[in-house]
């Protein structure tokens, strides 16, 4: 594998994505540290593909991945796709995330509970620790998935539609949390959704994955947040309106644009 010659964690060049036939093509794209970037666009849009191949899951199509060897990543998963049959504490599901470290056949120590509780209160759910993960809502089984990726303390936190399915007021608290940790922690956040109104706030790039338009476009958000952008993106005129420091994005003639 080729390394980031520019001081990227993780790098895209030329990269066409996809599962055999290419879904988007011509894709650069250079995670830093620092970086807080979000890829939107419409369900099945191909953004799932993007991060699993800029994570190493997935080959790319034609092109290269290149990673920085110390990079180390954490992954949140989309919180439905993770089994809650398991009868596992919040911290036994977190303890997961130091699995990687440990290694075959080395049980955990306390340097390891104690990477836990702190990625625990991190996001605000030191006090569930004991709790079986079955029994919480979904914005706290969001939580301990972030927790799970911050207990191996990755300079890249990766999460796939990490709000799918919160009420507002959960959405909200959930991209508070990702801010304090890009924030206080330095920590690169790559997070895909599908609801651009989320991110606008939040995110300083934005990236618009939409296999169907073949439209692949990453730039900063001041760039991308334009009508020539969005319109490009959603197929009509749409309107970004700033009120009290947030952003709200609507499509011309009415509705809620993402
Ligand atoms: N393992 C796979 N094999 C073949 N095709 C796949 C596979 N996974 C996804 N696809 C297809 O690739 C396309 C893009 O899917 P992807 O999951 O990347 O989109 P998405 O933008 O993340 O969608 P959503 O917002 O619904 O999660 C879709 O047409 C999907 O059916």
């Amino acid at each position: 594998m080729a390394l980031p010659s520019n001081g990227a964690l993780v790098s895209l060049r030329g990269a066409a994505i996809g599962y055999g036939a290419p879904l988007l093509t011509g894709i650069d794209l250079d995670v830093a540290p620092g970086d807080f970037l979000a890829v939107v666009g419409p369900n099945g849009g191909g953004k799932t593909t993007l991060l699993r191949t800029l994570l190493g899951v997935l080959p790319p199509v034609s092109g290269e991945r290149r990673q920085a060897p110390a990079a180390r990543v954490g992954y949140v998963p989309q919180r439905d796709h993770v089994d809650a049959h398991w009868p596992l504490t919040v911290a036994d599901v977190a303890l997961m995330g130091r699995y990687r470290g440990l290694g075959l056949g080395r049980r955990p120590g306390p340097e390891d509970r104690a990477e836990v509780s702190r990625a625990l209160s991190r996001v605000g759910i030191a006090d569930l620790a004991g709790r079986s993960f079955r029994t919480l809502s979904g914005g706290q089984r969001q939580r301990t998935l972030i927790a799970r990726a911050l207990a191996a303390s990755p300079e890249l936190l990766a999460l796939d539609e990490p709000t799918n399915g919160m009420d507002p007021a959960a959405e909200l608290a959930a991209m508070d949390i990702l801010r304090e940790l890009h924030r206080q922690g330095g920590l690169a956040v790559v997070m895909v959704s599908h609801r651009l109104e989320a991110v606008a706030n939040y995110a300083r790039r934005l990236a618009f994955a939409d296999k169907d338009k073949r439209l692949w476009r990453v730039g900063p958000l001041e760039e991308m947040l334009t009508p020539g952008a969005l319109s490009a993106l959603y197929g009509r005129a749409v309107t970004v309106r700033e009120e009290a420091g947030r952003r709200f994005v609507y499509p011309e003639g009415g509705g809620e644009a993402a």
